[in-house]
């Protein structure tokens, strides 16, 4: 395995670029740490796939470089980067037995036979397909051959990452969770690299020790789950993750403090002295709740998704989303809205612009 840089990296797919719009992928530079378990995660057309191409040597990036472990591979050929990949639709031989499929990879790096039942058996049992081990592929289920695909995947131990690109796609809704969490248990068996590209926020959150949250082209936050939910770097990461997502309100500077529709709100910490441009305050659902003082807003829905309520509420023009127990808000009544301070943030030009509390 190995620790994958990418480095003052940008790729257009344009013969002359001009400016930053005719790059698929802008300044990029992460350092995936060798037997990390990371996902990538971004809407449609954000650059995941050519990112991933870049990494598994199928697209040479226009300007910077790959490295594998320090070493320049950014002209390496797929073969020469020794990586391995699962895909959105499974990638198995038909006519073969699901042992054979499994052998395959191994087979044709030249591993002995004895390792390689060895290692067939050992996948095999973690994806739970040891019935299936002599049955001929054809006759499997999707989700089965996908499982299978996986397993090819992850069968050698001596590829530098393992990337699986929208691999659920084709999974049934209901095993869906069961795989997900089957591959992050695969993760800390084998302790391989592996990069998951999605656009799901629960696959990335479930599987990953890290999240690369992406958004046209840009990097807009590596952090942990957690971190992703309770700092998010940018109001886009803050929309994005979660459900619904952070509430997003537009605000003005004045006097070190922040105000929302001419009410002072009070932040984690202090504002950035440099702070300037689009000035929003970013909350989540999560830490908004009702009181007797606060923001006046006229309640439009409340929806009891079981867990919770989420009440979404209108400070004139503008929604505001809560989730809370207890005793349900009419709809069309007016409540006061408090945000918790600690987890209310200052977003200048989308960027977080408030220190955090100490
Ligand atoms: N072969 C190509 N030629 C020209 N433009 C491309 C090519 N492949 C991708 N693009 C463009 O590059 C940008 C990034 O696309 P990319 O496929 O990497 O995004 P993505 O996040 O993987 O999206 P999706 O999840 O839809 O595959 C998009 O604007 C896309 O239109």
């Amino acid at each position: 395995m190995a620790k994958i840089t990418l480095e003052k990296m940008k790729h257009s797919y344009m013969p002359s670029p001009k400016g930053p719009q005719d790059y698929a992928l802008k300044e990029i530079d992460v350092d995936w740490e060798d037997g990390g378990a990371y996902a990538l995660l971004g809407p449609s057309g954000c650059g995941k796939s050519t990112l991933l191409n870049i990494i598994s040597g199928l697209l040479v990036p226009s300007i910077g470089k790959v490295k594998f472990d320090g070493r320049d591979v950014t002209h390496l050929s797929p073969d020469q980067r020794n990586i391995a990949q699962v895909f959105q639709f499974p990638v198995i031989y038909d006519t073969m037995t699901v042992r054979q499929n499994l052998s395959f990879p191994l087979r044709n790096r030249g591993v002995d036979e004895s390792t390689i039942a060895t290692r067939v058996q050992a996948i095999a049992e973690m994806l739970e397909v040891t019935d299936m081990l002599d049955r001929r592929a054809s006759g499997l289920s999707p989700d089965n051959k996908q499982k299978i695909s996986m397993g090819r995947g992850l069968v050698r131990d001596d590829v530098n990452v393992v990337m699986f690109d929208e691999p659920l796609t084709v999974i049934d809704p209901h095993l869906k969770w069961k795989l997900r969490s089957k591959l992050k248990e695969l993760h800390q068996r084998v302790k391989a690299t592996m990069i998951y590209v999605t656009h799901d926020q629960t696959e990335a959150l479930t599987f990953a020790d890290q999240v690369v949250v992406m958004q046209d082209g840009e990097v807009v936050q590596i952090g942990t789950p957690v971190e992703l939910f309770e700092r998010p770097a940018h109001t886009f990461v803050g929309h994005f993750i979660g459900s619904p997502g952070m509430n997003v309100l537009p605000a003005e500077l004045r006097e070190g403090g922040a105000f929302f529709q001419g009410q002072n709100v009070t932040l984690e910490g202090a504002v950035d002295s440099a702070a300037s441009g689009r000035i929003e305050i970013g909350i989540r659902p999560e830490f908004v709740s009702l009181g007797d003082t606060g923001i006046a807003a006229q309640v439009r829905k409340v929806a009891d998704v079981g867990r919770h309520l989420v009440v979404e509420a209108m400070a004139g023009d503008h929604k505001i989303a809560a989730i809370m127990n207890g005793p349900a808000p009419l709809q069309g009544e007016t409540v006061h809205l408090q945000f918790k301070p600690a987890q209310t943030r200052v977003y200048a030009n989308g960027w977080i612009a408030t220190g955090a509390a100490s």
